[in-house]
């Protein structure tokens, strides 16, 4: 798992063999240390580089050992022994440099990095901290403020800024490991007194506390309840205030606390689940890895509005040649002047060229002809968008993929609207579309694999989390979020107000709570689809039957505040009052409190005091109910999917790992007896009805989440 060679005749070349990231596995972590003694005790070597095999420099620990009885040589004495030597230790960096990996390449005496690799200490976002001697030397290698921002985000940097920053001394554009050979040649012999960081005084601002004070404040307000970054800062506080020896203690001590946490359970599980979201499969049996994508060349945009302009954004970032299509006048110069504006500010963000003339603009549909694929964005309006289906299926070449950006409506019923429905798939994006990671690619019951592949490989190439779901109304991600939403109103009939329950929610970790998130997507999204279904009856109707429609406990308070004009912050009113029109900052609106009391008088509710365990309980455990419900009827494919929609789309914690990773983490038989218990005081709220899945996997001795899918497999099979 480590070759020691000797090259150049006095070099001993040490290289790790861990693919697929060369991370440092107990045998990985055996291999360094003998072969550093190799190299060490042999008269011939006269300075050692540590490089990793296959372009990758290494990955860091082996996260996979983590919640394992690890065994091997641990890496801090593995670190201290490289820094230790009496012959120079050159790191070969290239690819990647991450977490343990750097930490490694910190403990050589010198650093080469290739002009394309990535260094970071990316410990903290799986929930940790750099326990290898990160925290206590990096600030003493680049100063206090530098490392403060690295540990406490993980954020990678190129070779270039770490040039810069001081953590590496030569930026190659040739073979790294070449150049550092040459570089280790030339500093053989050499003393090493000034070269082994753990020595080195920390350089520290004379305010250390009021420097700390201001950062902590800042990680806390960013963290939403993540304890990794706290830690990280209580960590690099400790360099900065004690000798190195006692600042690992520190380390140690705080990194014991962070191991077996649960939050870092719950980063580790994304960090997976992530990764596991790409080898999708469909009920037909289809796979990601028989399944054969189609290259995408050109592809068209139908819609250029809030949608539409983001979707032809971020193709064109791709290097997709883009065909642009709106029919009306007034959207479609404003279109082409908004779009132009996001290519130029994306592009000056990274220092590129915006690439306009990627996208040609038409008012007409017929210029779609040749494209390989095409993402409607149209009004959300399905007899719209079947006119729209069937012109395209005459118009588009042979074989063209044709794809909906639909947030709920059928897919199926598009496809068939076709002459080729297996070509039909949705891409449904979300707002807004250049930036947010989120994919859900939908396939439908004729969706051909082919189609799928080459949805999920476009939002791959796009930069995009792509997670394949089957079609079902508001597919995983909204049909989830309507029951929350709607316990959210049911609180506030009941006596909670919007400050409470955003309250309750923002303390768990949502960036933002359910009624400012409301405001700021605006009411009369969700007004108009209530309307399409026939819930909308105008006017403050009183009488029970005026919070009951079609059978269910129904709240129209969301219906009364648009009658109102209150669309949220677009007009500066709805749950929460706004300077002006546009304004972002929620304030408290007196109108609305009274407004509530007046609708429980109307109702003859009389408010009750509601607690924030109330609210997480409802909203979030009716949530994780349908979710089961979703996994029941096979639209997703395992629990991995949705936590990543919740965690890439609608701002679920990370460090709570996804709706259903926490329900595995509270405990499902306590969620199946919460639910029972709202389901009894909520009888005409049928969601709140525990799953049937739910309830099985309870009985079957409530299995840990990786283990639902093969639990779900086999009482399917017993059905
Ligand atoms: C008491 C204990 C004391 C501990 C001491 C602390 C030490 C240290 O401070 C802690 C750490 O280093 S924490 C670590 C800090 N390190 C990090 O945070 C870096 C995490 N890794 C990354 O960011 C990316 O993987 C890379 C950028 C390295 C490569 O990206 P890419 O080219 O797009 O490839 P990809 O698709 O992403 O991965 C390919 C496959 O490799 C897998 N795998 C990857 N890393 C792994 C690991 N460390 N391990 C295991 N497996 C790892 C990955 O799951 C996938 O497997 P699959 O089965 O094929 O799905
Ligand atoms: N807004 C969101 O947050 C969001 C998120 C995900 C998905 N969606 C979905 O994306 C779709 C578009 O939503 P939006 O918010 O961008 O709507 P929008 O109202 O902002 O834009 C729709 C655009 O389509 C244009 N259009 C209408 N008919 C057309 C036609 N025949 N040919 C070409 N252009 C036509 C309209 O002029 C308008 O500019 C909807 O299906 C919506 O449900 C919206």
């Amino acid at each position: 798992m480590a070759q020691f060679t000797r090259v150049s005749r006095s070099v001993g070349l040490i290289t790790l063999q861990n693919p697929p990231v060369n991370a440092l596995s107990a045998v990985a972590r055996q291999g360094i240390v003998d072969a550093v003694k190799r190299a060490l005790s042999d008269p011939k070597v006269k300075s050692v580089v540590i490089c990793g095999q296959n372009g990758i420099f290494c990955g860091g620990a082996d996260i996979k050992e983590f919640g394992t009885n690890i065994t091997g040589p641990p890496l801090v004495p593995m670190i201290h022994a490289i820094e230790a030597s009496n012959k120079p230790v050159v790191a070969a960096i290239e690819g990647s440099a991450f977490g343990g990996g750097l930490e490694l390449a910190l403990g050589c005496h010198y650093r080469v990095a290739h002009s394309k690799a990535k260094l970071g200490l990316t410990e903290v976002t799986l929930g940790l901290l750099p326990a290898a001697g990160g925290t206590q030397r990096l600030p003493r290698l680049i100063g206090v403020p530098a490392a403060l921002n690295l540990i406490t985000t993980g954020r990678h940097v190129t070779a270039a800024e770490a040039l810069q920053l001081g953590i590496v001394d030569q930026v190659t554009d040739h073979n790294a490991v070449d150049e550092a050979v040459k570089f280790a040649l030339s500093v053989a012999g050499k003393s090493l007194d000034a070269r082994r960081i753990s020595t080195y005084p920390c350089p520290c601002p004379s305010d250390v506390d009021a420097l700390f004070e201001e950062v902590m404040q800042k990680v806390r307000q960013s963290a939403r309840g993540a304890i990794a970054p706290i830690a990280c800062v209580q960590a690099v506080r400790a360099a900065a205030t004690l000798p190195y020896s006692q600042g690992m203690e520190r380390e140690q001590e705080l990194m014991a606390t962070l191991f077996t946490s649960g939050q870092a359970r719950a980063l580790q599980y994304c960090f997976f689940a992530q990764r596991a979201v790409g080898r999708w499969s469909m009920p037909s049996g289809a796979r990601w890895d028989t399944s054969k994508p189609r290259s995408i060349h050109k592809a068209a945009v139908i819609g250029l509005g809030t949608m539409g302009r983001g979707i032809a954004v971020a193709l064109a970032q791709t290097g997709l040649s883009v065909v642009a299509v709106e029919t009306q006048e007034k959207q479609f110069m404003e279109a082409k002047k908004m779009v132009s504006g996001m290519m130029e500010r994306g592009a000056k963000r990274h220092g590129t060229a915006p690439p306009l003339d990627k996208i040609t603009y038409s008012q007409n549909i017929q210029a779609v002809a040749d494209v390989d694929l095409v993402i409607e964005a149209v009004f959300e309006d399905m007899a719209l968008k079947e006119k729209v289906f069937q012109q395209l299926s005459t118009i588009c070449k042979q074989g063209t993929f044709l794809c909906t950006n639909t947030s709920a409506l059928d897919v199926d019923h598009l496809a068939s609207q076709t002459r080729n429905p297996e070509l039909v798939v949705g891409m449904h994006f979300f707002a807004p579309a250049h930036v947010m990671k989120l994919l859900e690619v939908v396939y439908g019951p004729r969706s051909s694999p082919q189609a799928v592949a080459t949805a999920m490989q476009l939002g791959k190439k796009m930069g995009k989390v792509s997670v394949a779901v089957g079609n079902c109304r508001g597919f995983v991600g909204n049909r989830m979020l309507k029951p929350y939403l709607e316990q959210a109103l049911f609180l506030l009939e009941e006596g909670a107000t919007p400050e409470l329950v955003d309250g309750a929610l923002e303390e768990f970790g949502f960036a933002l709570g359910v009624f400012k998130m409301s405001d700021l997507s605006g009411l009369d999204v969700g007004w108009k689809v209530r309307k399409g279904d026939g819930l909308v009856e105008p006017g403050l109707a009183s009488g029970p039957s005026a919070r009951i429609r079609q059978g269910r406990r129904y709240s129209p308070l969301g219906d009364l505040l648009c009658e109102q004009g209150r669309f949220g912050q677009k007009t500066g009113q709805g749950w929460y009052r706004y300077d002006k029109p546009g304004s972002r900052v929620p304030r408290y609106d007196p109108w609305l409190h009274s407004f509530l009391e007046e609708y429980r008088t109307q109702h003859g509710i009389v408010a009750r005091r509601i607690d924030q365990q109330e609210v997480l309980e409802r909203c979030l455990y009716a949530l994780i109910n349908e979710g089961f419900r979703i996994l029941e009827d096979g639209i997703a494919a395992g629990p991995e999917d949705i936590d990543i929609i919740y965690v890439f789309g609608y701002s679920w914690p990370r460090h709570r790992g996804g709706p259903m990773f926490y329900a595995s983490m509270v405990g499902l038989a306590k969620v199946l007896e919460r639910l029972e218990h709202y389901h009894q005081a909520h009888p005409d709220v049928p969601y709140m009805q525990p799953c049937n899945l739910l309830r099985r996997l309870v009985a079957s001795g409530s299995p840990p989440v990786h283990k639902w899918k093969e639990a779900i497999k086999k009482l399917r099979s017993q059905l």
